[in-house]
């Protein structure tokens, strides 16, 4: 550029964070007077936000930032940056994590120290949770209709006792769609694998060939109808569903009682049926429990395998947190370990929402996760277990199993055949109730809290040293639990 020649580049932030850069040159007119001689003016629609945000993708894991950085909503102007986040706990994660960093990178922008504001916002997320129903909005083949996820396959689906007659089933049909068990059937209770176990089979059907699936939740099938009918275009509607290999609806129990929805829902079933594809249905009753289902439905539902998939037992939960803690990266304790599979028995999405509790907030906090904190950070969720067990159940429970006398279990006896089941009643009282040492000592016949932390310690101390006695501690707890 010509010495006579100036360029000055301006940068201008719009209130939105968008930035308009203007690049003008000077020179000298003819009669030497300075003047414009080319203005370019570029907008990036880049806001600050969008900054800040390539600027932690660069920083931190691609999963930190897919679970942390990436759902915010937030704002960025002259003013600073407000974040939208959807409640208190992702909040405290998101400020302890990325809060600083996040607080430098909107300075260095903006040119000026500045603070974040964080707006708690609790619609967030249930307007993620309404406008993500359930494995539903995205196709990912071109051959499926509606979401499968990756996720669930038969490799890392764990099989115990309580889910192996589902699995078999599922299997079956996986290897011979239309022809082993048509319809089939699996119904249970909340978070016991149902889904994972129709994802599984579509994967496997997937990896192997062509198979054409339309995958929909009950609630999405009636609402497509309905809005099929609004718009006048039924027809499509039951085409899409008559031109699939296997048809999988997640929650058929959604239809019950919707008149419309279950004739569709019929005629598209033996338009399916009389050309042997395959039919998967997904129910939290059996057909027999299915209030205000038309009976040709209840009939048709149980024309292949009806499988009803149970509640994991105590092995069966270590082994799926297990496999999930693998999964995720992480080396559980087996205590720990231990201590949530005997605490929340009844719904293995709970058990895995209490390891990813767990290991949020170790991440964030740097904190091993020990009994300890674990006892800590699930506070709520194991307190509501334990409330059921009573110090009287245990006692009985333990003297019957030692074959005593439960007027033992408060005597002050010492001799081992007493002390020992004893010892093991306090273990499990501490375990299995929130009561506290002292509480635990007066209803154990007035003993002091140090005879029963002796008691904790002692049991603890021989599970970690002998294998057998660890596993028939297993035993006596999962019996307490029932
Ligand atoms: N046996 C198992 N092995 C591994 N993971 C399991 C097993 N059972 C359940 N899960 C996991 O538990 C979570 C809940 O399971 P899923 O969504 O399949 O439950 P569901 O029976 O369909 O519940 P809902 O009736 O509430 O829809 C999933 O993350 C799933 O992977």
């Amino acid at each position: 550029m010509s010495s006579r020649l100036k360029r000055v580049a301006h940068d201008k932030y719009h209130r939105n964070g968008v930035k308009e850069s203007s690049r003008i040159i000077y020179g000298l007119d003819e009669a030497g007077q300075a003047c414009t001689i080319l203005t370019m003016t570029t907008t990036e629609t880049e806001s600050y936000w969008d900054k800040i945000k390539d600027a932690l993708m660069d920083e931190i894991p691609a999963s930190r930032f897919d679970a942390w950085i990436r759902p915010l909503t937030a704002h960025c102007d002259d003013n600073g940056l407000t974040i939208k986040v959807p409640n208190r706990f992702f909040l405290d994660g998101l400020k302890a994590s990325y809060g600083k960093r996040m607080t430098e990178l909107t300075a260095s922008l903006l040119g000026k120290e500045t603070t974040i504001i964080y707006d708690v916002d609790t619609n967030l997320a249930a307007a993620e949770e309404t406008s993500q129903p359930k494995s539903e909005v995205v196709k990912t083949e071109s051959n499926v209709d509606g979401y499968i996820d990756p996720r669930f396959t038969f490799e890392n689906f764990v099989v115990g006792s309580g889910n192996e007659f589902c699995h078999a089933a599922s299997r079956a049909v996986a290897d011979k769609p239309g022809e082993s068990y048509n319809p089939l059937y699996l119904y249970g209770g909340v978070g016991l694998g149902k889904t994972h176990l129709i994802n599984a089979v579509a994967n496997e059907l997937l990896s192997k060939n062509n198979t054409r699936i339309a995958y929909r939740t009950g609630e999405r099938f009636t609402n497509e109808l309905i809005q099929a009918i609004r718009n006048g275009s039924t027809d499509a509607f039951r085409n899409q569903y008559r031109k699939v290999d296997v048809l999988i609806i997640d929650d058929i129990q959604f239809i019950a009682g919707k008149d419309r929805t279950q004739e569709e829902f019929f005629h598209t079933f033996n338009a399916l049926y009389e050309v042997k594809k395959q039919i998967i249905l997904t129910s939290d009753r059996s057909p027999r429990d299915l209030t205000n289902l038309m009976e040709r439905l209840r009939s048709r539902f149980n024309w292949g395998l009806v499988a009803d998939i149970q509640p994991p037992d105590l092995e069966t939960r270590l082994a799926i947190l297990s496999s999930k803690a693998e999964l995720a990266g992480i080396q559980l304790d087996k205590d720990v370990a231990h201590l949530l599979a005997s605490r929340i028995t009844n719904n293995v999405r709970e058990l895995e929402g209490a390891l990813t509790r767990l290991t949020a907030h170790s991440t964030l906090t740097g904190r091993t996760i020990d009994i300890a904190f674990a006892r800590h950070v699930l506070r709520d969720l194991l307190h509501e277990e334990v409330r059921a067990i009573s110090v009287e159940d245990i006692q009985k429970k333990v003297a019957s199993y030692f074959n005593i006398n439960i007027r033992e279990m408060s005597s002050s006896k010492r001799s081992r055949t007493i002390a020992f089941p004893r010892q093991i009643a306090m273990y499990a009282t501490k375990e299995l109730t929130s009561l506290s040492l002292p509480e635990i000592g007066s209803r154990f016949g007035g003993k002091d809290h140090t005879t029963v932390l002796y008691a904790v310690r002692k049991i603890d101390a021989k599970r970690k040293d002998s294998d057998d006695f660890d596993e028939e501690m297993d035993r006596i707890m999962a019996l307490l639990k029932q």
